[in-house]
């Protein structure tokens, strides 16, 4: 029989099809278990339209049949099947939808969606298949006819013998070659794993004999391997299903199931849109931080599904960075797919639903940190870092959104509390929301600098992640109020008075302060009387964008160049102390530069700052001892 030649430019787009345009070898079963399915809807439709309403789905299940021995596997169904023409037109002609061309002639109504659409899919059965058969009777008629190809050089058809309508695809799998492995596609665990993870929500039953070893009726030592037929998709998507049938349990084990976690989710957020743009989501916020979540390896993004079938595993643009940890999906038929369904145009629609996705997720954390603080607090512990960076990113485009979901350690109340609730409890008069930065809570309590802003009855935001003081800075103030370090060189609480008395003091001891900073030269910039100390000799406070703190961070980063803070040495001029420094000046130069070195020093230690030398410390320390004893 003479082969015809694929038609226009079929031969170059087939060899396309074959080599370039999926990554992925397997989902030539998703495309066609897809055609089949829209075959079966098809003749739904039609023996609806003739009014035979007694069909049900479960009556043309597809079947997928394996002759390992051959290498061969069947695709069946018991859909519309094609017509000699209809071979011809829809298989002879890459690129022409048989599918998208009923869709456009019937009005399919909403319990209708079928899936094809580029008239492309079919031909992915060349990746795995050496030659590829379809035997198809169409609904009605009483002749069947085969197609058959191996690939670029053309098809034959040819009438052959079928009893019922629907079609077969056959495939000749490839012999396995080094590493090509194409015999996996003949392994039934492997094409039930396939299904379940491209087409479990078709739905019609997809259907395979299966293999299982159980024990021999009445014996105890005996077993017998036993073949039975099992449906391999669930079919009917949770989140297809009226919320009200759905129990707790449902969900949650559907989340363990299909995103392998032990735990039950955190939250579970289901909702669903229509309208510009119809969807479905089912989100899942876990309990508990997935091992590589902090790590590069981690992949952010949602399931994306287009009428039951999933398209992408792992959809990035669903999710933003700050939300990275959701699972969950999507589900929609209003999305522009790209021809392979790998991937997506980039659309209005898509972003339009992603944008959905972020104000519910956040809706939702909103409720957890109203209704169930204990949840939340468990929430912010796992993942509250990832909403600080994300305040931080992009030059704070986020931060607006993100700033009410922060907590932080409230000093005076001892707890985790929200920026809101601390500006609610600021006093009358309180200009700053104060923060203090360190290791932890316990050392950044007994920080020196600390003394003068909790007398004035301030409370102070203790915090001790590295990221915490950049999404401050980030985000400068927040309802109105700026955030100010207890390190900062001015913190807002003096009086003209004070200003006036320590401008006097300031010149008053100018001598003393200059001897010190020329002993402590390129380390400090300045030396002065300070305000907030009360039982401590000394601090350390920075002067300029930079603070020790984010000195530290960024100092800890694997970077070549170092930053430094400015630093300005703080003196308690009730202090005892400070009255040796004034007796020592300008009698004993030597001992004065000792001192301010070790001033210097005690106040690096207690910032929890390295010292340069602390040999060269201790030695002084141990000088002093000797001197006193
Ligand atoms: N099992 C089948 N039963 C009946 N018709 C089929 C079957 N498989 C394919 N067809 C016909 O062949 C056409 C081409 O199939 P193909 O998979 O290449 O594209 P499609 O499904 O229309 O679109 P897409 O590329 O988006 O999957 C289909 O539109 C359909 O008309």
């Amino acid at each position: 029989m003479a082969k015809k030649q694929f038609k226009t430019e079929s031969k170059r787009i087939l060899d396309l099809m074959i080599n370039s345009i999926y990554t992925h070898r397997e989902i030539f079963l998703r495309e066609l278990i897809s055609n089949a399915s829209d075959a079966s809807d098809k003749l739904y439709f039609t023996a609806m339209k003739e009014g035979n309403t007694g069909l049900n789905r479960e009556d043309l299940p597809i079947h997928i049949g394996v002759d390992k021995e051959n290498r061969v596997l069947t695709i069946s169904d018991h859909g519309c099947g094609m017509k000699r023409e209809e071979l011809e037109n829809n298989l002879g002609v890459i690129a022409r939808s048989g599918t998208l061309n009923f869709k456009k002639d019937n009005d399919l109504g909403e319990d209708i969606d079928v899936i094809g659409q580029f008239g492309v899919g079919f031909y992915a059965a060349f990746m795995v298949s050496k030659k590829v058969t379809v035997q198809s009777r169409a609904y009605g008629s009483d002749e069947a006819w085969q197609w058959q190809s191996t690939g670029a050089d053309g098809y034959t058809i040819e009438p052959c013998e079928k009893a019922e309508n629907g079609t077969d695809i056959i495939l000749e799998i490839k012999d396995d070659e080094g590493e090509e492995h194409y015999g996996e596609f003949l392994e039934q665990y492997r094409l039930a794993a396939i299904v379940k993870k491209y087409s479990d929500y078709v739905r019609y039953p997809i259907q395979m004999e299966m293999e299982s070893t159980r024990m021999k009726e009445g014996s105890e030592t005996e077993t017998e391997t036993v073949v039975e037929t099992s449906t391999l998709n669930s079919m009917v998507p949770i989140w297809r299903r009226a919320k009200g049938e759905v129990t707790d349990e449902d969900y949650n084990n559907f989340y363990k199931e299909k995103f392998m976690d032990f735990e039950d989710p955190l939250s579970v957020v289901s909702h669903a849109v229509e309208g510009a743009v119809t969807y479905q989501a089912l989100l899942f916020i876990p309990k508990a931080v997935p091992f590589n979540y902090y790590s590069r390896d981690f992949e952010k993004g949602l399931q994306l599904y287009s009428n039951g079938v999933m398209i992408m595993d792992k959809c990035p643009d669903l999710l933003p960075d700050a939300f990275s940890f959701v699972r969950g999906l999507v589900d929609s038929s209003d999305l522009s797919l790209n021809i392979s369904r790998e991937t997506l145009q980039h659309d209005r629609q898509l972003r339009a639903i992603a944008n959905n996705v972020k104000k519910k997720i956040k809706s939702e954390l909103q409720k957890l940190l109203k209704n169930d603080r204990e949840k939340y607090e468990l929430f912010f512990k796992n993942f509250g870092r990832q909403l600080k960076v994300g305040v931080y990113t992009n030059y704070g485009a986020e931060k607006e959104f993100l700033q009410d979901l922060l907590l932080f350690h409230s000093l005076a109340g001892d707890k985790l509390i929200a920026l809101q609730e601390y500006v609610d409890a600021m006093p009358e008069g309180q200009k700053y929301i104060y923060y203090a930065c360190g290791t932890d809570i316990n050392r950044v309590a007994q920080l020196p600098q600390m003394e003068r802003v909790r007398d004035a009855g301030y409370d102070v935001l203790c915090m001790t992640e590295d990221i915490d003081e950049f999404a401050v800075r980030m985000m400068r103030d927040f309802a109105g109020k700026e955030f100010k370090s207890i390190s900062d060189n001015d913190l807002g609480l003096d009086s003209q008075e004070d200003q006036e008395k320590a401008e006097q003091q300031a010149a008053e001891y100018k001598a003393l302060f200059e001897d010190m900073q020329k002993a402590l030269e390129g380390k400090v910039k300045q030396v002065k009387l300070s305000s907030r100390l009360k039982s401590h000799p000394v601090c350390l406070s920075s002067d300029g964008p930079l603070s020790l703190e984010m000195e530290k961070v960024l100092n800890a980063m694997p970077t070549e160049e170092k930053v430094k803070a400015d630093r300005i040495l703080e003196l308690n001029g009730d202090h005892p102390v400070f009255e040796t420094l004034c007796k020592l000046q300008g009698k004993d130069e030597e001992k004065l530069g000792q001192y301010a070195q070790m001033l210097y020093d005690q106040a690096l230690l207690i910032a929890g700052m390295e010292i340069e030398d602390p040999v060269a410390y201790c030695n002084r320390v141990c000088q002093l001892m000797a001197d006193k004893a």
